[in-house]
């Protein structure tokens, strides 16, 4: 796991994954606790505006009923009729057609005393009466009159009254007090409609409405005046009770109504949904590959060139398409190769220090023994010289001129050497105090002595005073020359024989040359 952490890449697409799955989850928490209520809320106002509908459609019949029992309560005729005076009227008006085009089951007449007139209808059979009264075979409708009367009966105003029945049966009923047009007068009487709302009626109004719907008698007290119940996720079924007569029942509103707009706002929102998640998902997925390309690409660049850094003794130069960026992973990199010269710069300086003599700045004795052992090890190197060369009575310049004028002696002297045998490719050494070393490789003999009897009179020719001098009045240098041999073959050996022959040049009386001869035993012992 850590492994996985540690790549960049991964933990970039980790951070992004659960960003989405946030953003995700928060979209799911939005859409069930802010859109779904507001989704649901809509469709309850969408089903109780369906249910005022039906009460509408309801309301317009009953106003229907209205208008029918008027006209027929404040004609002329009909006033006629309840008053006794026009018995013709029945003949000509009550008759089984009239009923059936009216679409009535009921038809009553009341007098003044509020006794039955005349009773017109269909019994339970269906079969048509006309009677004057409630005697047989009208005796069926009693239980309805009987109930309108009693209303009547209670004090009603008199004006045209509809009610919504449940007798248990359900019907409405209209019921106007029976006036004459000719003149203004009391009312003859109270003519009542009722007309029973049975399945094709029920039909009808599905029809106009173009509700789903069914109408019951419930006691009224017994349900909730509204329900919405969400019965499939395609339907819902909605119920209202609406106020009927008698007060101890209502008519319920039963529709049956489809859920398309819910299912479409869901549908919506779903779209949307997987809309959003892809656009997410796709807007990662470009996050990644931009990081991949703008980042991690040259991350791994530069981490490559870093490697290489290790494998390579001189580095390698930096890619060009990292140093040429003009962002900030070009910038790393440029201070990056800038940082990597200095530090080479300094590792040069370090290693110009570690090799050469801080006095005089020519080489000094690990250098000096690290190219002698390598010039050695070359194949077929038998030609090799090497010069040892002393500073004559320098403690006494020293002590005379002082040691600050001692080392400017030092470098004076390094100098000439330099100038002298560097142009010929040899190696000039401070390998002591006062005492310089030269390596010449594929030199002989011969040649050596010639460059170090040149080097003396170049020495000589500073014309360094040295007023102390026992041997001369200016500073000399004593010279040993050796040459490699088949009985001297190592770096020592061959400069403790130009030791040696420095010695003799000493002990010869000193600004002078000697060479290691051939006849001559080495010296087991260094000086
Ligand atoms: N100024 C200075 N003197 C040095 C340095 N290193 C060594 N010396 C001096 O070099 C002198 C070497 O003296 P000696 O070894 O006695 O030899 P010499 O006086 O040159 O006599 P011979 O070699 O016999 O001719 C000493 O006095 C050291 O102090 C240095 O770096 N600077």
């Amino acid at each position: 796991m850590t492994t996985v952490l540690n790549s960049l890449r991964n933990r970039f697409l980790l951070s992004l994954c659960t960003v989405l799955c946030l953003a995700l989850l928060a979209l799911v928490l939005i859409a069930r606790y802010q859109i779904m209520p507001i989704l649901l809320e809509d469709e309850e106002a969408f089903a109780s505006a369906e249910l005022d509908r039906a009460e509408r459609a309801l309301g317009s019949e009953l106003n229907h009923m209205r208008r029918l029992v008027e006209d027929w309560a404040y004609w002329d005729d009909t006033y006629d009729f309840v008053s006794g005076v026009k018995p013709e009227y029945i003949d000509s008006n009550l008759y089984e057609d009239t009923l059936v085009t009216l679409d009535l089951q009921l038809m009553f007449f009341l007098d003044n005393s509020y006794e039955p007139y005349w009773v017109v209808g269909f019994d339970e059979e269906g079969e048509f009466t006309s009677c004057p009264g409630l005697e047989p075979p009208c005796d069926w409708a009693a239980p309805s009159v009987q109930f309108l009367r009693e209303r009547i009966d209670g004090g009603l105003e008199e004006t045209t009254h509809t009610w919504l029945l449940s007798l248990p049966q359900l019907a409405m009923g209209a019921l106007s007090p029976i006036y004459q047009n000719r003149e203004e007068s009391p009312p003859a009487g109270w003519l009542a409609m009722i007309r029973p709302l049975s399945e094709p009626w029920i039909e009808q109004l599905r029809d106009t409405t173009g509700i789903d719907l069914a109408l019951g008698t419930v006691v009224a007290s017994s349900i909730p005046s509204e329900q919405l119940e969400r019965v499939s996720p395609t339907h819902m079924a909605a119920s209202r009770s609406v106020a009927a007569v008698p007060a101890s029942r209502a008519v319920r509103i039963d529709a049956l109504l489809p859920r398309q707009r819910y299912q479409a706002s869901l549908e919506t929102f779903r779209f949307a949904l997987y809309w959003t998640g892809g656009v997410l998902i796709v807007t990662l997925l470009l996050v990644l590959w931009l990081l991949e390309r703008m980042v991690l690409l040259p991350l791994r660049q530069f981490t490559h060139y870093t490697q290489g850094l290790h494998q390579e003794a001189l580095p390698p130069p930096m890619p060009s398409r990292l140093v040429t960026r003009r962002d900030e992973i070009g910038t790393l990199a440029r201070e990056f190769r800038n940082l990597l010269k200095h530090q080479q710069q300094q590792s040069e300086q370090l290693l110009e220090l570690t090799l050469h003599d801080p006095l005089t700045g020519v080489a000094n004795r690990r250098l000096f023994d690290d190219r002698f052992a390598e010039v050695l090890r070359r194949p077929g190197q038998h030609r090799t010289a090497a010069m040892m060369i002393d500073i004559d009575h320098f403690k006494l310049y020293n002590d005379h001129y002082g040691h600050q004028a001692g080392d400017a002696c030092l470098i004076t002297l390094a100098q000439c050497m330099e100038h002298q045998l560097s142009k010929h490719g040899f190696l000039v050494a401070r390998t002591g105090g006062e005492e310089f070393s030269v390596l010449l490789p594929n030199t002989s003999l011969e040649t050596a002595l010639i460059h170090a009897q040149e080097l003396l009179q170049a020495v000589n020719g500073l014309a360094l005073p040295h007023e102390y001098s026992p041997t001369a009045p200016n500073v000399t240098v004593s010279i040993g020359v050796a040459m490699q041999r088949t009985d001297v073959t190592t770096p020592s050996d061959i400069m403790r024989a130009a030791d040696q022959a420095m010695y003799l040049a000493k002990s010869g009386g000193r600004n002078r040359v000697e060479a290691y001869h051939t006849d001559k035993q080495l010296s087991p012992v260094d000086r």
